[in-house]
């Protein structure tokens, strides 16, 4: 059984600061973080070290940064047999500017060259198929190809590509910036009937089920035919890169793992609230005995 992320690989050069910054000036930088980044690779990253069979479908160039992402993947054990490699294009790399006094974070993201060409996929069992988006046409070909899988859109920004999968998944988890750009409403979480009226808009795109993440303030999902909210677990910031991409490899593990989806939510919750507290996206991926750990201690 394998879960299969689609999507983008980066090269992140992470640069952390505690200044205000200041057009016009030079800042000397002693600290810099050198990782692999990408929803669909954090997300497999995560799965693959959490014990799951993990299929990396995405493209790199056969640059420095690309065969510094395939030794990252490789040591993680990531199947690599469906990241594609090209001469002709060049591996996507991001930096990113983090604010280690709050965790917020700038992201200037170079995308390479995207090509979302036909592709044959292999004779496996598949769980879960996880997508950011990114390769719309591979995604839903995946989709298509392993009809007993659960699928999962990693819907970040309201991009073109993105809404081109959405339809097909099982789960559009999206985040509240996914859900304000296609509703052109705020998730308010004083205002439990516009919440309801957002959410069900996102619903309508897949007519399946939706969960909409909001960052330190929770996120929402349905259960009983009702729409809930949990609230995050709490955490010190000092990098959110790559948070949401951890949640989604959480919820991919956990539907593979066929846990309850309130679990799946408080698994992935706890994950990305872990990850927010040290440098970086893939680098700050907890081990599972972590976040098992640190839910157990909440429940008592
Ligand atoms: O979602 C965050 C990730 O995507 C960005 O492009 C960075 O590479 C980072 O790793």
């Amino acid at each position: 059984m394998a879960v299969i992320c689609v999507g983008q690989s980066v090269y992140d050069i992470v640069i952390p600061y505690d200044t205000a910054l200041v057009e016009n000036q030079k800042y000397r930088v002693t600290r810099r973080l050198e990782c692999g980044g990408g929803p669909a690779l954090n997300a497999a990253y995560l799965c693959a070290v959490w014990g799951e069979q993990t299929y990396l479908v995405s493209r790199i160039g056969e640059d420095d940064y690309g065969k510094k992402i395939k030794r990252i993947l490789l040591e993680a054990g990531v199947h690599l047999e469906y990241l594609v490699e090209r001469d002709n294009i060049e591996t996507p790399y991001s930096i990113i500017l983090s604010n280690s006094d709050n965790g917020s974070r700038t992201i200037f993201n170079f995308p390479g060259e995207v090509q979302d060409k036909h592709y044959e996929y292999p004779a496996l069992d598949v769980d879960v198929i996880l997508s950011d988006g990114h390769l719309p046409k591979l995604s839903i070909q995946a989709i298509r190809r392993y009809p007993a899988a659960l699928s999962v859109l990693d819907a970040g920004t309201c991009r073109e590509s993105t809404m081109e999968v959405a339809p097909h998944v099982d789960y559009i988890v999206c985040s509240e910036d996914f859900a304000r750009q296609y509703t052109g409403k705020a998730v308010d979480l004083e205002k439990p009937e516009l919440c309801r009226e957002i959410f069900g808009q996102i619903k309508e795109i897949n007519k399946r089920h939706a969960v909409i993440t909001l960052g330190e303030k929770g996120l929402l999902y349905e259960a009983d035919g009702e729409l809930k909210h949990l609230p995050a677990y709490p955490a010190k910031a000092v990098d959110t890169s790559g948070a949401g991409d951890i949640f989604h490899g959480a919820f991919a593990f956990g539907l593979a793992k066929n846990l309850p989806l309130l679990s799946i939510l408080k698994l992935s919750s706890m994950a990305s609230s872990i990850s927010v507290e040290s440098l970086g996206g893939q680098t700050s991926i907890p081990a599972l005995d972590l976040v098992e750990d640190k839910l157990k201690e909440r429940e008592r």
